[in-house]
């Protein structure tokens, strides 16, 4: 009778299988034993796999984890261990009490590179000095995975808000060159319609009495944004200030729900936030259909060959929008549609993160500015005589009018310098080590900041008076050779300030391979509509506020508190 070993198949599970002495007796003359103990070595064999590959993913974790350690403790930084990491930081404040301000003493200390431990798998590596910047924002593509999640988690699926450059590059690219394009061919970034709307709404607002400079603020970037994204049909959406309230109420507690690695399911506050982040992603399905029912969307996101295509299905016509992707021209195929259908939620992602991430950072520097007006009625003088001088070579105020207004853009920029979107840029490479030609070697995994605050107003930089609101500074003859500011004279004049190491030090919209795509647009934008504003109003004080504490820059927020009240006072014509 032929062994029931020569059954095993000649298989890498039969190699396994094969037993190192002869087989059991009993195995041969019973096929159901041998059947029994062929499947529990089979298991047996299973479970061995998958031993070998967690305990060799947990040791490549611990390689890495050691690697992280060791390059970390080369990089200059404060003598601690990383596993007394986190319950150092908090005491170690510093004077500043923010991590900013830590920051700046571990920069002054051990010079324009440091490291610090946040926990023993966490290392944070900041960049101050200008040239390892520039390199470090080039080098390192990939952003923290926490921001790729608080996206995520509150806006669904997105293809341009992830951690990996890989995965965002084609969006980016996309979005980057209609972006662009539009700013190329359409010299009124903001329709006058727009305008009229927002200076319809701030009549309105008026009208009820004096106005908080952070929700005027907040509303006007609402509608600039929306309607860049979703066309006029935006302008009259019914649940638009709903649509407003939802998505700051998200965006406020989107990192701390991400910030869990396990979503804490039992947390009815965690379900409620759900429950809104679902809420948010309906309406914003319920402004696509509404622009689809106008024709609108595609005027502003889509390109051209949408009117080609009148008779595809709606839904189809969105195939067509950068923010999923530029389908060619011509019919459309099945599976394209097919395809649409999954990305749907793609999109939704997009526009939503986009709405989230355009509307608080311009809000910020619209209430910056606003702020700044209200305070430098000086200022305020002489840019509506630039502004009318301007205009009256013209009938309407557009992009190109805006950026002949050397004294307005470098309002604009001054502003954005003393009040950045976030207080650190942020980067880190998912995989690779990165190589600094200072001989410096950043572990992969480790976190990257640039200090925002540090680098744009530093004194070696910027001069004496850095942390001074001086718009001047931008413009060349309204500056003497020292970098301090003369008056307000000769601006007409000045052509704008190349410098390269002011401009590597000047990073409001970021640098490099994740830089702001929507730079040239927020500012022709916000510069347009501080034109228009100011065309017709003057920006004052609350009566009686003059004395009341100055606004001053929160620096764990980067806000100005406390918001100052504002008046917009008609001007007669
Ligand atoms: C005043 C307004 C704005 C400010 C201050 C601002 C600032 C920034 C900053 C600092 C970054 C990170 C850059 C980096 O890490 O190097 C960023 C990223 C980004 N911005 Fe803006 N932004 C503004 C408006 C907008 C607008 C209007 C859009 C588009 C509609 C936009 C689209 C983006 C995108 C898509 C990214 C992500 C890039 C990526 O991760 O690859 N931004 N922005």
């Amino acid at each position: 009778m032929e062994s029931c070993d020569a059954a095993l198949p000649n298989t890498l599970i039969g190699l396994l299988l094969r037993p190192s002495s002869l087989p059991h007796p009993s195995a041969a003359s019973c096929p159901r034993r041998f059947l029994r103990d062929y499947a529990s070595r089979a298991t047996n064999a299973l479970l061995w796999v998958c031993l070998i590959s967690v305990t060799s993913l947990l040791c490549r974790r611990l390689a890495r984890l050691v690697r992280l350690w060791v390059q970390g403790s080369r990089i200059p930084g404060p003598p601690s261990n990383p596993f007394l990491a986190r319950s150092k930081l908090i005491p170690g404040c510093g004077s500043l009490g923010s991590l900013t301000g830590y920051l700046a003493e571990l920069h002054e200390k051990y010079g324009p590179i440091v490291r610090l431990w946040l926990s023993p798998t966490q290392l944070l590596v900041s960049v101050k000095d200008t040239m390892l910047i520039k390199e470090v924002l080039i080098k390192a593509e990939d952003k923290l995975p926490l921001t790729g999640r608080a996206f995520h988690l509150a806006f669904g699926r997105s293809s341009l808000f992830v951690s990996s450059f890989e995965k965002v590059q084609k969006r980016r690219e996309s979005l980057a060159e209609y972006m662009n394009g539009r700013i190329a061919v359409r010299a009124n970034i903001i329709p006058s319609e727009i305008v009229e709307c927002v200076m319809g709404r701030v009549d309105t607002i008026m009208a009820k009495g004096i106005l908080d400079c952070v929700s005027v603020s907040q509303q006007l970037a609402f509608y600039i944004l929306g309607n860049t994204l979703f066309g006029d049909a935006f302008l009259d959406w019914p649940e638009a200030s709903i649509y407003e309230k939802l998505l700051i109420t998200i965006a406020k507690d989107g990192c701390f729900w991400a910030s869990y690695t396990i979503p804490p399911f039992w947390s009815r506050e965690y379900w409620k936030y759900k429950h809104m982040c679902k809420r948010l992603r309906h309406l914003t399905q319920d402004i696509i259909q509404h622009c689809v029912d106008r024709n609108d969307l595609l005027s502003k996101i889509g390109h051209s060959s949408y009117k080609d295509n009148k008779d595809i299905g709606d839904e189809a016509r969105f195939n067509d929008s950068v923010l999923l992707g530029n389908m060619p021209s011509g019919v459309l195929l099945q599976e394209e549609m097919a395809e649409y259908l999954n990305s749907k939620e793609e999109l939704c992602g997009n526009i939503l993160g986009l709405m989230f991430h355009g509307c608080l950072a311009t809000s910020s520097l619209i209430s910056s500015i606003l702020t700044r007006l209200a305070l430098h009625p000086e200022l305020q003088q002489k840019l509506y005589a630039e502004i009318i001088a301007v205009q009256e070579k013209t009938c309407k105020l557009d992009s190109d009018d805006v950026q002949k207004m050397n004294l307005l853009m470098a309002t604009v920029y001054e502003s954005a310098r003393l009040l950045p979107a976030g207080p650190l840029l942020q980067r880190c490479s998912l995989e690779h080590d990165i190589y600094l030609c200072s001989g410096i070697n950043v572990p992969a995994g480790a976190i990257m900041v640039v200090p925002l605050q540090l680098v744009q107003m530093d004194s070696y930089v910027w001069g004496q008076d850095a942390g001074h609101f001086n718009p001047l500074r931008f413009l060349s003859e309204a500056t003497d050779h020292i970098g301090t500011h003369k008056k307000y004279e000769d601006f007409e004049k000045s052509a704008f300030l190349g410098e390269p190491k002011r401009k590597a030090a000047f990073l409001p919209f970021g640098y490099g391979t994740r830089a702001c795509i929507g730079e040239k647009f927020a500012t022709l934008g916000i510069s347009t509509l501080i034109a228009s504003l100011l065309q017709n109003y003057e920006i004052k004080l609350q009566p009686g506020s003059e004395n009341d504490p100055k606004p001053i820059m929160s620096d764990c927020l980067l806000q100005l508190l406390p918001s100052p009240k504002v008046v917009f006072a008609k001007r007669s014509k």
